[in-house]
């Protein structure tokens, strides 16, 4: 038995046992016990399954994802976002759990051929949805996004996006756009969000982040020149925020909040953190 999580694409639905996690448009179901249920109880609950994949391996057990049509009542049970169970859960689990929601989001949007419009069908052992009519394969889409803590000595740059908390600032992200290397999406996502230039660019770590299929290159940069001039409509607010008066800051199992304890552990002297990953 290999302990901790491990994905797979060589479970065989017709095989009985293991565990299961149920998905719908409202989250993960979860009892008292969690989001990890025997897949055979959760199999005849009646549940309205759209469809069902072998995800991994949990500490040896086989786990499979129930992705379902509607958030139906179990009793005593409920629906829980993926984002709630980031901030609280443990953090194996929220890997399971990121894992299946990025399996279930990409196999239901690639029912249908892109090129064609058939149906597609899934490769055996491999995480692939297969066109026959064009020998198509489509893979689990991943979008690479560079996310940039921008510093001047003792001040960071931090903005709000009118999506976040009230009150929070976190640092500058972006997705790359085709042609662009991940230095070149960062300079232009910093001109774009609060016109400034920076330099001295270095990679710090990366993050996957199941919100819907993001993966999170994260630097560090400074500054070089430029005014604040916040983007209308993507930036609510961007600041020069002084290492000693920081507003409210991102979830701490967020990259964001580790680029920004990291710079100010290594200014200020203290622990530095460890990136979650
Ligand atoms: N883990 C972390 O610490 C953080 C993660 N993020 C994530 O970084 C990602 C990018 O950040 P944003 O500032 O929202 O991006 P952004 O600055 O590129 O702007 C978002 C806009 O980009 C467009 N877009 C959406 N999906 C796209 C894709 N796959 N490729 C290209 N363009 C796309 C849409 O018009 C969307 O409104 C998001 O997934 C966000 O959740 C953002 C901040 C912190
Ligand atoms: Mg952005
Ligand atoms: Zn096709």
């Amino acid at each position: 038995m290999t302990p901790g999580w491990i994905t797979t694409t060589l479970l065989d639905n017709d095989t009985p046992g293991g565990l299961a996690v149920a998905r719908s448009r409202d989250g993960f179901l979860h009892d008292a016990n969690g989001p990890l249920f025997p897949r055979e109880w959760l199999k005849r609950q009646d549940l309205p399954v759209f469809a069902e994949h072998g995800i991994g391996h949990l500490d040896g057990e086989p786990v499979y994802l129930l992705e379902l049509d509607s958030a139906v009542h179990v009793p005593g049970c409920s629906w829980q976002g993926l984002r709630g169970f980031m901030l609280q859960g443990d953090h194996t689990l929220y890997k399971v759990l990121g894992y299946a929601a990025q399996i279930g989001t990409w196999a239901r949007e690639h029912r249908f051929c892109g090129s064609c419009g058939q149906a597609m069908v899934q490769v055996p052992r491999e995480r692939a949805m297969y066109c026959q009519a064009c020998d198509l394969r489509s893979y689990p889409r991943i979008s690479p996004s560079m996310i940039v803590l921008v510093t001047r000595g003792d001040e960071i740059l931090l903005a709000r996006s009118p999506r976040f908390v009230t009150g929070v600032y976190s640092t500058l992200a972006g997705f790359a756009e085709p042609g662009e290397s991940a230095e070149e999406c960062l300079i232009r996502e910093v001109r774009e969000e609060v016109q400034v230039e920076v330099k001295n660019i270095q990679y710090m770590g990366s993050q996957c982040w199941p919100f819907p299929h993001s993966m999170m290159l994260g630097f560090h940069a400074e500054y070089a020149g430029g005014d604040i001039v916040a983007q209308a409509d993507e930036i609510e607010d961007a600041q020069w925020f002084n290492v000693h008066e920081l507003p409210p800051l991102p979830a701490s199992r967020s990259i964001a909040r580790y680029l920004i304890d990291l710079y100010l552990a290594r200014r200020l002297g203290h622990a530095e953190p460890v990136l979650p990953g």
